[in-house]
């Protein structure tokens, strides 16, 4: 299993190219299950977990070519051939759940494995499975795979309100509702860029949506979808991953996300402004530089978009281990998401969890160790940390970080990180 070395105490100066979005693709790439035509995807990450929800369309009857260089993915599902989603593809990613909603909406029919819990939670499925209720799908849960069945003429538009803002359940209730018959509301809908980029890219397939990136969407059902081309977003958790390596470790590093692309992480970016950290907007993206010395401490939580992202909580714990002072995180989105914490206090640093809140008192400097992580953002917030650590720190088990992130070690490696990955 590969390992990620990192020799800490550089600068960072240069630039970053930021991939598209793993998480806005993982929901693009099933929304081809919902036309006979091909839909075309531009800017994909080249990821494992790319790959694993491109090997579950295979399984399902699509085909899926990867193109130039795999930065574009078109995928024909002209005839869902299997309507079951195995738990050897399922259990691998949780994000296959999204295959549901699509299947069933087309079809009238599915059966998609449960995901079951992972690292950072238990995380159940069952308000994917209430929307797709309240639009008149009958499911049952057998030997540990959803069965789901549309009534007769096919899934109705519904009033679906969702009691806890939740990405993947408004995703594959988004998917459904562009071929049930008639008008589907999404009340208290999660407004994530994600979302958004789906809504985007299922309206150039001819659906008929609006409210998108508000919480309340509305879908006018149609009969058919048809075919087209979509560019991903910008990984907004790629890029506010990369603005912290110049901030932890010092220096200057443009991030090529693309101009606007502050919006995409907007408290984050607020949140690394009040520790001192500039950052300045670019033609390509974003820019952020460290001049100054000393770190402030800031209290952070996480919240459902535009609020401060889970998916960024780990990486800033790293970069306030040093800050000068006391920082609180709380963590509201997943029960278990401080693993990192354990592996940063063997890295020198001061951190006291209770349930969801992490007391982290910053500490002068962290000496590298080796360390391990057991899901994908505690691993790259080792990384963050290794950057800064005196000496050398081995990140192992990398397959979380491969699901996440493309080539970590040259992009960091081109802005003059110590940084190599050691294969076995
Ligand atoms: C592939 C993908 O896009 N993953 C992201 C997605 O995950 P995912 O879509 O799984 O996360 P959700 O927004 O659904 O989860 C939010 C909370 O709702 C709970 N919940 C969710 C569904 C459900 O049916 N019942 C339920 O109780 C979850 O356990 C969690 O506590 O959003 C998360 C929150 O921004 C991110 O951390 C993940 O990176
Ligand atoms: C938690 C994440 O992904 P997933 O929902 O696929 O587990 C993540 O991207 O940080």
């Amino acid at each position: 299993m590969d390992s990620i070395v990192v020799t800490g105490g550089r600068p960072l100066e240069g630039e970053i190219a930021i991939s598209g979005a793993k998480n806005a693709c993982l929901a693009l790439m099933p929304a081809a299950l919902l036309s006979s035509d091909p839909l075309t995807l531009t800017n994909t990450p080249r990821l494992s977990d790319i790959r694993t929800m491109s090997a579950l369309l295979e399984s399902l009857g699509c085909e899926v070519a990867a193109l130039q260089d795999a930065r574009v993915l078109a995928i024909g599902a002209e005839r869902i051939t299997n309507h079951t989603a195995h738990y050897e593809i399922v259990r691998k990613m949780r994000a296959s759940i999204l295959v549901l909603g699509p299947i069933l909406a087309r079809e009238g029919r599915a059966v998609v494995s449960l995901p079951g819990g992972c690292a950072i939670g238990a995380r159940p499925v069952d308000l994917h499975l209430r929307a797709l209720e309240a639009m008149g799908a009958t499911i049952e849960l057998r030997d540990g795979y959803v069965h789901a069945e549309a009534p007769a003429g096919g899934l109705r538009g519904a009033r679906v309100v969702f009691p806890l803002v939740s990405v993947g359940a408004t995703e594959n209730a988004l998917m459904a509702a562009t071929l049930a018959r008639g008008t589907t509301v999404l009340v208290n809908a999660a407004r994530e860029p994600e979302i958004v980029d789906l809504a985007r890219c299922l309206r150039a397939m001819g659906a008929r949506i609006e409210g998108e990136g508000t919480s309340e969407i509305t879908i006018e059902g149609r009969e058919a979808l048809h075919g087209a081309t979509y560019r991903v977003v910008a990984d907004r958790i790629e890029l506010g991953t990369y603005m912290l390596a110049p901030a932890i470790a010092g220096g200057s590093v443009e991030l090529l996300s693309g101009p606007g692309s502050r919006e995409l992480v907007a408290a984050f970016a607020d949140k690394l402004q009040e520790t001192g950290i500039e950052i300045a907007d670019t033609d390509r993206g974003l820019r952020v530089s460290r001049t100054n010395g000393s770190l402030r401490p800031v209290d952070v939580t996480t919240q459902p978009f535009p609020g401060f992202p889970t998916d960024l909580q780990a990486q800033m714990m790293a970069l306030l281990t040093l800050a000068d002072g006391v920082s609180k995180l709380e963590e509201t989105i997943f029960e278990n998401r401080f693993m990192h914490a354990p592996e940063l206090l063997r890295m020198g640093a001061q951190i006291d969890v209770h349930g969801g809140t992490a007391t982290v008192t910053g500490v002068s400097k962290l000496r590298g160790a080796p360390v391990m992580a057991t899901d994908l953002r505690a691993s790259v917030s080792l990384i963050l940390a290794g950057l800064a650590a005196e000496g050398e720190t081995r990140v192992a088990r990398v397959y979380h970080l491969d699901r996440g992130y493309e080539r970590v070690e040259d992009k960091l490696g081109a802005c003059g990180a110590r940084i190599e990955r050691v294969h076995g």
